[in-house]
């Protein structure tokens, strides 16, 4: 099966959560595209939607639903987001779009967060995929030394903004065994927004698409 069939069987899998008159959280990226195309079908059965970048917000508006501020809400039911890389143990790294730091946050307002993803994004150890770090632009040499300091190789996204003014320092080079620990060590560094790495609040739920069908992983 075609990489975007698998896509759209997980987004359709999530679809079947969404409870009845909720406003939820959507995250970003091209699986969640296919997510968001579920969701103009069910529109009429939901009050909204929390959107995790610009680019999310736009596509909810196109479809026809209604976007809320984060700010406006106490807690969200639901938030369906894709992943760059995810454990069995339901860690992820995120951010391969540029949209961590808000996915982070909405995730972090989400009663259940459900990750979809097709089967090549599932892996034994978090790492392959460059991690993402949000900085603070005026701290982007500083932070580069500080992660060349832990082994890791940054690299500035060229040409990318993220959507609250910042730069992206993708990492190679991160052998990520204690994912929780590197997070946190991480966010510590002065400069550092968020890292990509999902582990504090990792997924409750993962519908990872395969050729033989969506395979539910987790607790939820
Ligand atoms: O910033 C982007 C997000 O973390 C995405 O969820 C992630 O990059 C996965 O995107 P895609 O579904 O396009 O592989």
């Amino acid at each position: 099966m075609q990489q975007d069939a698998l896509k759209r069987a997980a987004a359709q899998e999530a679809a079947k959560l969404v409870p009845d008159g909720a406003i939820i959280g959507v995250g970003t990226g091209s699986t969640v595209n296919f997510f968001i195309d579920e969701l103009k079908r069910l529109k009429h059965r939901l009050e909204g939607a929390v959107a995790s970048s610009v680019a999310t917000e736009q596509r909810l508006k196109e479809a026809g639903l209604r976007v809320v501020d984060l700010n406006s809400v106490d807690e969200l039911p639901l938030y369906v987001d894709g992943a760059d890389e995810v454990t069995r143990h339901l860690t992820m790294i995120k951010g391969g779009g540029g949209a961590l730091t808000r996915e982070k946050i909405v995730a972090a307002v989400a009663k259940k967060f459900v990750c979809i993803a097709d089967k090549s994004k599932l892996v034994d150890v978090l790492g392959k995929f460059p991690l993402p770090l949000e900085v603070i632009p005026m701290a982007r040499s500083f932070v580069a030394r500080q992660l060349a300091r832990l082994g890791g190789i940054p690299q500035l996204r060229q040409g990318f903004v993220t959507d609250n003014g910042n730069v992206i320092l993708d990492v190679r080079g991160l052998t990520i065994l204690d994912p929780p620990a590197l997070e946190s060590e991480l966010n510590q560094i002065p400069g550092v927004v968020t890292n990509g790495i999902f582990a504090r609040r990792p997924a409750d739920l993962l519908l990872l698409a395969t050729e033989q069908g969506v395979q539910h992983m987790g607790a939820a």
